[in-house]
């Protein structure tokens, strides 16, 4: 299925239709290099044209899932007086395309977040559909630490959870513990370390059963309407809907229910 492995990125393509993307830069926390932005960008290009990827779960190797954006790059381009701005400029537009093409994947994408999640971490988490967590897992966005505001996280953030708490998050920099980030709505579920890809998987094989068109068709109107006024809102998912009911899976689906069998989907 993938044109390539890329270290930095691994791949795992299963027979029903779940692929795990691994961030795979443990020893330096899974940071955000250009390079790792680019490999993600990458993969999702290539994913969003595969048609038999039906669900994304998006994890990460080490004890970090990931820790924001690469200081130790960031700091060699600051030191560059010509360069920096320019590679600032750079990494901060490929780190927004990431987040962007996340939403705008056809196939929903669940994160898999088995330690600290950090700044553009944070931010890849919210950007996800769906995530699970274990209890180990951590969330912060401490750019405010070190003399940033997160303010690309904060787009993500301020989508994901109400914008008190987001807010507390981007202001203070503070840890938020897996259960508070389940309250929050950050995350879905929060299970034992032992049991988190399981978990994950098994939320992404029960996704991958449903019909991939209606899955794709819903992700994408999902994330439409929410920008749109109540009245615009309305008027593209009555559309959305309109153009589902149309498809071969409903008439399956509905045929299915009416006659008392499993539905056999064709996917459009
Ligand atoms: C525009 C940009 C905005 C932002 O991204 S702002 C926020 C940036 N991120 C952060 O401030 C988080 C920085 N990292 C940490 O606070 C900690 O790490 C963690 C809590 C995530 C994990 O702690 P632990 O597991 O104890 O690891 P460790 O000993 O701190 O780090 C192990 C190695 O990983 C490198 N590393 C960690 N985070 C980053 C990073 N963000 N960029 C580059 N390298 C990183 C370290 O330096 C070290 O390296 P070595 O083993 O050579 O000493």
């Amino acid at each position: 299925m993938p044109d390539g492995t890329n270290p930095l990125l691994l791949r795992q393509d299963s027979e029903t239709g779940v692929t795990r993307l691994t961030l795979n830069r443990p020893d330096s926390r899974n940071s955000l290099s250009f390079a790792m932005l680019g490999a993600l960008q990458h993969a999702l290009e290539e994913i969003a044209r595969d048609a038999r990827v039906r669900v994304v779960v998006l994890a990460a190797a080490g004890p970090v899932f990931c820790a924001g954006h690469d200081l130790r790059e960031i700091t060699a381009h600051r030191n560059d007086e010509d360069a920096g701005r320019g590679f600032f400029e750079a990494a901060m537009q490929r780190c927004a395309t990431v987040m962007q093409a996340i939403v705008a994947l056809p196939q929903p994408v669940i994160a898999e977040v088995q330690g600290i999640a950090t700044a553009a971490g944070c931010q890849m988490v919210a950007s996800c559909d769906l995530a699970v967590a274990s209890e180990a897992a951590k969330f912060c966005t401490p750019g405010v630490d070190i003399g940033l505001f997160c303010s690309t996280p904060a787009v993500a953030l301020s989508r994901a959870i109400a914008a008190k708490p987001a807010l507390e998050m981007l202001l203070t920099g503070a840890m938020v513990p897996a259960a508070e980030a389940q309250r929050l709505g950050l995350v879905n579920r929060v299970v034992p370390a032992a049991e988190l890809t399981a978990e994950a998987l098994a939320l992404a094989g029960q996704i991958a059963t449903r019909s991939a068109h209606a899955v794709r068709l819903g992700k994408a109107a999902f994330h439409r309407q929410r920008g749109l006024p109540l009245d615009q809102a309305y008027a593209h998912c009555a559309a959305v809907m309109t153009e589902n009911l149309l498809a071969e899976d409903a008439a399956e689906g509905i045929g299915a229910f009416l006659a008392k069998r499993s539905p056999v989907w064709q996917d459009r």
